[in-house]
C-alpha cells in the first residue's frame, strides 16, 4: 500500500498522489443524441480517448507522482459488502428507478464482481444489460432494450470536481448539474471505504451526508487551495455562494483555512469552473485567460468573525469585506508583493481558441512545471517564454468534454508552498 499523507497544501507544490480515471464503458455510451445532457460537446472515439489518458498518466508517474484510478479504487472499495450496500442503497432508489425495479436491479448488482459492478455504476446500465431480468412494472415496460435504466456518468474523467482537498480535509461535492451528481456517492464510498482512505483521520468538510444541498453546490474546479491558510473560489455556473458559505464555515471550524477568497464569475458554459480561466503555474505567477478582467470581477475576502461580529452582523459566524482588485488580495493572503500573472494578449483569437481547449487548465507538477495539452501552442509558448516548463500531452479525443490537466486530476497528496 502506498504511503499516505493525505492533504493538499497549496496549489503548485511537489504533486505527490492523485487520482485520475481512466474513460472506460462510459464513452462508448456517449452518443449526439445523450452528449448534450451528459455535458460534452461532441461523441468521442473511445479507445484513442484511453491512450490519450494513459499517456497523461504517464507524464504524471514518471514525474514521481502516484496514480491511483478511479474505477480501480472503486472496484475495490465494492469488494466490501458494507460499501456495496452504502453505494446501492443510493442509486437504487425508488425515485430513481421505479417501484418494481429499485429491488430487482438492486439484487444483480448485489450478486456482481466488484470490477463489473464499478463499470456499470460509471458506464450506466441498459435494459439490455439486465437481460435476464423478468421484471414488472410500468418503467421497465416503458423502456426500450437499448434504453438506461442507470444513466453513465462520463463525467467521471474530470475527477477535480466531484471532490477537493483543501489543506487536511476533504469537500466531497454537491455537484450542480444532474448529469453529475451520482459522481458524489461513488466518490463517499471510496473515502469511507477503501483501505487507501479507511484508516486515515481528516475532516470531511462538506456532502458527506444524505442531505439534499441543492443549490448549495460547490464543484472542485472552482476550489484553489493559495497555500498559507487561503482558499480561493469562483462562483460560476456551479458553484453557489451558499455552497462558499458552508465550506468556509466548516474550514475554519476544523481550523484548516483562515482565509476563503469568493470570486464571481461570469455565468457561461465556456468559464464553468475557475480553472477554466484562471490557473496558478509557479509559487507567485497565475496564467489568466485574457477574456477575463479581474478589475471587473466582484470578489470577497472571508474570514472567521469574531464573537461581537457575530451579533452585530448577524453573519453566520462569517467575517463577509467586498474588495476591489483581485490580485492584490491574493497578494495579501500569500503574504506577496503582488503575483505574476501570464496571458496571452497579443492574439486574441488564438487566446479565445486555446481557452475553449483547455489552455488555461494546466496541472502543476510542481513551482514552475506544469501539464498542458500539447494543441494549445501559443499558451505554452508563451509560457515557456516566461520560464514555465509545460509538459505537453495529446488532446485530439479528450478535451471534447470541456476540461483539461487540473480538471482531469483529483490531488490528493500535495506539498505546501
Ligand atoms: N474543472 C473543470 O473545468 N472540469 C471540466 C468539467 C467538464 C464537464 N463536461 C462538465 O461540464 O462538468
Amino acid at each position: 500500500m502506498t504511503r499516505t499523507r493525505l492533504g493538499v497544501h497549496s496549489e503548485v507544490g511537489r504533486l505527490r498522489q492523485a487520482i485520475l480515471h481512466r474513460p472506460a464503458l462510459e464513452l462508448d455510451r456517449l452518443t449526439p443524441d445523450n452528449c448534450d445532457d451528459l455535458l460534452f460537446d461532441d461523441v468521442l472515439w473511445p479507445a484513442k480517448a484511453r491512450t490519450e489518458h494513459d499517456a497523461f498518466v504517464q507524464v504524471l508517474r514518471d514525474h514521481g507522482v502516484t496514480v491511483h484510478l478511479f474505477g480501480e479504487l472503486l472496484a475495490e472499495t465494492l469488494h466490501s459488502a458494507e460499501a456495496k450496500a452504502f453505494v446501492l442503497e443510493r442509486v437504487c432508489t425508488v425515485q430513481r428507478l421505479g417501484t418494481a425495479l429499485a429491488a430487482s436491479v438492486r439484487a444483480l448488482a448485489e450478486d456482481m464482481a466488484p470490477a463489473t459492478l464499478a463499470e456499470l455504476l460509471i458506464g450506466g446500465i441498459t435494459r439490455a444489460d439486465l437481460s435476464p431480468l423478468h421484471a414488472g412494472g410500468l418503467r421497465w415496460q416503458t423502456l426500450g432494450l437499448d434504453d438506461f435504466v442507470i444513466p453513465p456518468l462520463p463525467n467521471t474523467l474530470f475527477q477535480r470536481d466531484n471532490s477537493a482537498w483543501i489543506y487536511g480535509g476533504v469537500t466531497i461535492n454537491p455537484m450542480a448539474m444532474a448529469a453529475r451528481r451520482r459522481e458524489s456517492i461513488h466518490s463517499r464510498a471510496v473515502y469511507r471505504y477503501h483501505p487507501l482512505f479507511r484508516e486515515a483521520t481528516f475532516p470531511i468538510y462538506y456532502g458527506d451526508d444524505d442531505v439534499d444541498h441543492q443549490p448549495a453546490t460547490l464543484e472542485g474546479g472552482d476550489i484553489h487551495v493559495l497555500g498559507r491558510g487561503a482558499v480561493l473560489i469562483g462562483m460560476g455556473e456551479r458553484t453557489t455562494p451558499q455552497g462558499v458559505e458552508i465550506l468556509a464555515r466548516s474550514l475554519f471550524r476544523a481550523g484548516q483555512a483562515s482565509r476563503v477568497i469568493a470570486v464571481e464569475l461570469p455565468k457561461s458554459h465556456a468559464l464553468m469552473h475557475l480553472d477554466t480561466v484562471l490557473t496558478m503555474v509557479d509559487t507567485d505567477t497565475f496564467l489568466r485567460y485574457p477574456g477575463l478582467a479581474p478589475e471587473t470581477l466582484r470578489h470577497w475576502s472571508i474570514t472567521p468573525a469574531s464573537a461581537d461580529e457575530i451579533v452585530e452582523q448577524n453573519n453566520g459566524g462569517l467575517a463577509v469585506e467586498q474588495r476591489d482588485d483581485l490580485f492584490g488580495t491574493i497578494a495579501d493572503a500569500l503574504g506577496i508583493d503582488r503575483p505574476r500573472v501570464l496571458c496571452v494578449d497579443a492574439d486574441g483569437r488564438a487566446a479565445a481558441r486555446e481557452q475553449w481547449d483547455d489552455a488555461d487548465n494546466v496541472l502543476a507538477l510542481e513551482p514552475g512545471v506544469v501539464v498542458g495539452y500539447e494543441r494549445n501552442t501559443v499558451t505554452n509558448t508563451m509560457l515557456a517564454e516566461n520560464g514555465i516548463k509545460v509538459l505537453p500531452i495529446p488532446s485530439g479525443e479528450l478535451g471534447r468534454g470541456r476540461g483539461g490537466a487540473r480538471c482531469m486530476s483529483c490531488p490528493i497528496e500535495r506539498e505546501g508552498i
